[in-house]
């Protein structure tokens, strides 16, 4: 796995063309350039006009209408639309892919290297890359993983695009992206359920919402800076907090009886379960 570093060479990601400026297009693009990359070397195509705008206003990058215009001389086409649209975009875009033969970096969950392949009209580089949003504040995750026709410098680039915006880590097999998009890709969302029931829980025992909104917030970054920082397990750290006959064993014992594991289990398979699921219904 890589680090993100403040002194990587953004630079080097020129020119690339997001195809889809929405939630996770815009916290990859922010982060990009709010760690230095140029913004004259990102364009985007999102055809919702006050996203369109908003990304050209706050971040200073060209953006178009469609994805035809985005992509004439862009040697990276970062596919950031919904997987029950790729297809279809794919298809229009295929007979400029064919004359351009771009690096293809694709975000979205389930669709497969060799479905883009195939769909742009074949014998290109395709690489999966899985981010999470808090790429937007340089801290993100990325699995990545390369179709047969990556060569080590298309890797490298991949590698280099979203190495600006957090850690990454390659995959080998493919078919593990779906439990890369289940636990990383999806996480976020997993944490500020915590923290929304946390918050509800806090407030339910008498705190001022903001009181519980702060003690929260400030809670999930220490335990989580604790557990990036420390080389302690996240088992050692729930130990030094749990006092024998304390308060933190009483709530523990209440998750454990609840089935807490058994049911983030049962989640992760359902997300990744749904990523293939997403790959079948949208070929
Ligand atoms: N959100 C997240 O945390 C993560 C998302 N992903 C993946 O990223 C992809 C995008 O997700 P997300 O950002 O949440 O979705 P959004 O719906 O927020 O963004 C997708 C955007 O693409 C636009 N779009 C649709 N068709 C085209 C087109 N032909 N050309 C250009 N833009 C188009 C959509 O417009 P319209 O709404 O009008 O269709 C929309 O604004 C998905 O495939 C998802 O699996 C991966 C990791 C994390
Ligand atoms: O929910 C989704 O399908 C996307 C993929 C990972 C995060 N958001």
């Amino acid at each position: 796995m890589s680090d993100s570093s403040t002194d990587t060479a953004v630079s080097v990601i020129s020119p690339v063309a997001f195809i889809g400026g929405g939630n996770m297009a815009r916290s990859l693009i922010g982060g990009l350039i709010a760690r230095g990359g140029a913004a004259d070397a990102v364009r985007v195509a999102e055809p919702v006009d006050t996203l369109r705008e908003a990304l050209q206003s706050d971040f200073g990058v060209r953006s178009y209408a469609s994805a035809a215009e985005a992509v004439p001389g862009a040697s990276v086409w970062l596919l950031a639309v919904k997987p029950q649209v790729m297809r279809s975009v794919c298809a229009a875009l295929a007979e400029q892919a064919q004359a351009q033969r771009p690096l293809v970096i694709s975000i979205a969950a389930g669709i497969t290297a060799e479905q883009l392949d195939r769909w742009l009209g074949g014998g290109l580089a395709v690489v999966r890359a899985m981010p999470n949003t808090p790429a937007l504040l340089g801290v993100g995750i990325t699995g990545l993983y390369a179709n047969a026709a990556v060569t080590a410098p298309l890797r490298e680039r991949a590698s280099a695009l979203l190495d600006a915006v957090g850690a990454t880590v390659w995959i080998e097999q493919e078919a593990q992206m779906d439990a890369v998009t289940a636990v990383s890709g999806s996480g976020p969302a997993y944490v500020f359920l915590l923290a929304e029931a946390m918050q509800a829980a806090g407030e339910a025992q008498g705190l001022a919402p903001e009181a519980a909104r702060a003690l929260v917030n400030q809670t999930l970054l220490g335990a989580a800076t604790m557990l990036a920082r420390s080389d302690d397990t996240a088992a050692t750290l729930r130990a030094r907090v749990t006092s024998p006959g304390g308060t933190t064993q009483a709530a523990i014992e209440i998750f454990e009886a609840g089935g807490l594991r058994a049911l983030v289990d049962r989640a992760i398979a359902g997300a990744t379960l749904r990523g293939r699921e997403l790959s079948a219904a949208n070929d």
